[in-house]
């Protein structure tokens, strides 16, 4: 059968589907494809792989009803009309588990990186100023035995919290809507309110899907319930904070800085406010940017195509979850 891949996709996931007898085609050139292009790709293919590109909407899905899977190199699904692609009869697919261990390295990074302000001293290397620091002046934080609140304790905010234990001794607070036993046993995990998180952690990362119940949720109202000293950690989605609230909320000294891995909107623009902050570190949204995990993501996205393809069960089906 036929598989369109949105981007060129990793070797691993490539060898996989031609091994099962399919034939793959990918997008190569270095430019968004166009709507027209897209639809055009879609309907003469059984399969669309997507890495990456422009939301996965009810006009595309309704002109592809022949296609038995949408396979996202991905474990966010909020990128898809899943309400559509259900009501279609398109199974949608995820990668979710295999880039768990990179995402939360990512948000370990971006931790470090807002306490010590790192990308601050790399840019002022860069204009030539090497002895500005004096005993002083331009000093991090330490993390070290400091409270790491988890916002949406899953798969990828339980390595981070696992990360931050054994690296600092850090004491693990947590918010879900459901307990996390696992992480309360193994972590020594407390659970607690919204608005306790907020006021009691000092590094707060967030790991939660995009929806509409967490979509805009860190806004001023809520940054004013965190410390002054508290650093904001966002490796999930950049709808989840309000950017302006969260340059205001640093600049003012609500908070003390930030971690992005994700922005509101991507990609950030150059002249962002956030960008000439010391205490704030931003990723172009590269969480599970490593060779082995992309490997990893592409045969899992490979694995669903083909057992969709074969009529089977899939690995990691996420229809299910539209109501959310
Ligand atoms: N930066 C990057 O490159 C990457 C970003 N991501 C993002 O990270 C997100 C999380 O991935 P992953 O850890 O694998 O997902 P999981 O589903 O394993 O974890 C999500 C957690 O969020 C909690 N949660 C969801 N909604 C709410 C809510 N309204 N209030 C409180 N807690 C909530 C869930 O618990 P409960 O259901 O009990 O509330 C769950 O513990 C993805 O959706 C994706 O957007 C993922 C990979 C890479
Ligand atoms: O943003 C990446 C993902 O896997 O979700």
């Amino acid at each position: 059968m036929k598989v369109f891949a949105t981007r060129i996709i990793p070797a691993a996931g490539l060898e996989l589907l031609e091994k099962a007898g399919h034939t793959v085609t990918q997008w190569t050139e270095n430019k968004e494809m166009t709507v027209e292009e897209r639809i055009a790709y879609c309907k003469d293919h059984d399969a669309l792989l997507f890495a990456g590109g422009r939301k996965i909407d009810r006009p595309l899905l309704e002109n592809c009803r022949h296609m038995k899977v949408v396979s996202l190199l991905s474990v966010g699904y909020d990128n898809v009309d899943l309400k559509a692609a259900t009501e279609l009869g398109i199974q949608i697919t995820n990668t979710p588990g295999v880039l768990s261990n990179a995402t939360a390295d990512t948000a370990f990074l971006l931790m470090l990186s807002a306490a010590r302000k790192a990308f601050f001293h790399h840019k002022r290397i860069l204009n030539g100023e090497w002895n500005f620091s004096t005993p002083t002046a331009n000093l991090g934080v330490d993390v070290e035995g400091k409270t790491l609140g988890v916002w949406g304790l899953g798969n990828i905010g339980y390595v981070m919290a696992q990360r931050c234990k054994a690296a600092f001794g850090m004491d693990i607070i947590y918010h879900n809507r459901r307990r996390n036993e696992k992480a309360e046993k193994d972590l020594q995990a407390r659970y607690v309110s919204f608005d306790e998180l907020l006021q009691q952690s000092d590094v707060l990362s967030v790991h939660v899907n995009l929806t509409a119940e967490t979509r805009d949720k860190f806004n001023m109202e809520v940054f004013r319930k965190m410390k002054p000293t508290a650093i904001f950690i966002n490796a999930a989605r950049g709808g989840i904070h309000n950017e302006p609230d969260l340059a205001a909320a640093i600049e003012q000294g609500i908070i003390w800085g930030a971690g992005l891995d994700v922005t509101n909107p991507e990609p950030m623009q150059p002249d962002n406010p956030l960008l000439q902050m010391p205490t704030v570190a931003v990723l172009p949204h590269i969480g599970s940017a490593t060779q082995e995990t992309r490997n990893a993501m592409a045969r899992v996205a490979a694995e669903n195509i083909i057992a969709a393809l074969a009529g089977k069960p899939v690995l990691n089906p996420v229809n299910h979850l539209y109501t959310l």
